[in-house]
């Protein structure tokens, strides 16, 4: 089964995930959508200082958004807001430290923040792929703990001040790689067996379209959506994947493409008109299933994973004052 879905997922993606699929794709946009002006709102982006998150951060910036980039080193941090501040001429772009792997540091950051801002949209979009298994500090899995856990924690911690904005949206920058993953409860840490480092990314991947879903359901006054940035030459690819990248470079999506969707769901009136809860590639709502792959998982399971992760977030949650 792992072969037939790897197989047909690679042919899609050479098809839909490349350049030309991007440039195909495009075709159909409707250039309007992103002429809007979003100043006064407020973005938190994860992973603002490189690839996706920069080029997203930029063009939020452009449109007169406040940017709150959310980002584990200062020095790069700081390099990447005087890059966006140029390109916008938005001198509304913030730099806080913190590490998504890190639940402590998630929640004391979301509790200090919502103390002092707002936010309408919350972008998800740090992630990594971590090729050998390796734990963090609190004796997690690297992976699960910044693409799951750190997704699971942030959002839940901003929530309840997204309910008091107005038009407030969570994306979250999941991949296409999650369609060959079919949700694995039973080792959500990668304990089991030889670890590979880009299935535990695609499990993860998988997990944060389940959350997508999940909280669309549970939380109706928040517009959530997920999506495929397409196959885009950045820092995480050249690294994490350095074979895939030798092979594809000269096809990969420039970080601008990969980073259009984003965008697309942050400011655009178009994008909340869709239902909540789906997942998105070039602008369009998109199966989040290969055909005959057998990667469904039951309400019953989803609902499992969403336990899990709540109880997991609360042994590192600590008492805070403001209640979160
Ligand atoms: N580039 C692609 O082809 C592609 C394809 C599918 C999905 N994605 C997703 O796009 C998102 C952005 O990746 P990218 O390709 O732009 O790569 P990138 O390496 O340029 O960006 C990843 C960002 O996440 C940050 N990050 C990673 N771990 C972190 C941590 N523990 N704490 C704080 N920040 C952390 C990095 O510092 C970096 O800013 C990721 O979620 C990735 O999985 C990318």
């Amino acid at each position: 089964m792992s072969f037939y879905r790897n197989a047909v997922w690679f042919v899609k993606g050479l098809q839909e995930y490349t350049r030309s699929g991007y440039e195909a794709a495009a075709k159909h946009f409707v250039a309007s959508d992103l002429e809007v002006d979003v100043s006064g709102r407020s973005f938190i982006i994860t992973g603002a200082n490189s690839g996706i998150g920069k080029a997203t951060a930029v063009e939020i910036a452009k449109r007169g958004g406040t940017v709150h980039m959310v980002c584990r080193n200062k020095d790069r941090a700081d390099e990447a807001r005087t890059h966006i501040v140029e390109q916008s001429k938005n001198e509304n772009v913030h730099v806080h430290i913190v590490d998504m792997s890190s639940p402590r540091g998630l929640w004391e950051f979301a509790n200090s923040f919502t103390q002092n801002h707002s936010v309408h949209v919350l972008i998800n979009n740090a992630g990594c792929m971590v090729n050998q298994r390796e734990l963090t500090e609190d004796g997690l899995e690297k992976n699960f703990a910044t693409n799951t856990l750190g997704t699971f924690i942030l959002t839940t911690a901003l929530i309840p001040v997204l309910k008091k904005s107005q038009d407030p949206r969570v994306i979250t920058v999941s991949s296409g790689g999650m369609l060959v993953q079919k949700l694995n409860l039973d080792d959500l840490q990668f304990e089991k067996g030889t670890f590979d480092g880009t299935m535990a990314y695609a499990q993860n991947k998988r997990q944060q379209v389940i959350m997508t879903e999940v909280w669309a359901r549970q939380h109706k006054e928040i517009h959530f959506s997920s999506m495929h940035p397409g196959w885009a030459d950045t820092p995480a690819v050249q690294s994490s994947m350095p074979d895939f990248h030798a092979k594809m470079k000269n096809k990969l999506r420039t970080e601008a493409q990969g980073a259009d969707t984003v965008a697309w769901l942050a400011v655009a009136d178009a994008a909340a008109k869709h239902p909540s809860g789906l997942f998105f590639q070039d602008r369009t709502p998109v199966s989040t299933h290969l055909p005959l792959a057998f990667t469904r998982s039951s309400a019953s399971e989803e609902d499992e994973l969403m336990n899990r992760l709540e109880q997991l977030s609360a042994q590192f949650k600590p008492r805070l004052t403001s209640g979160l």
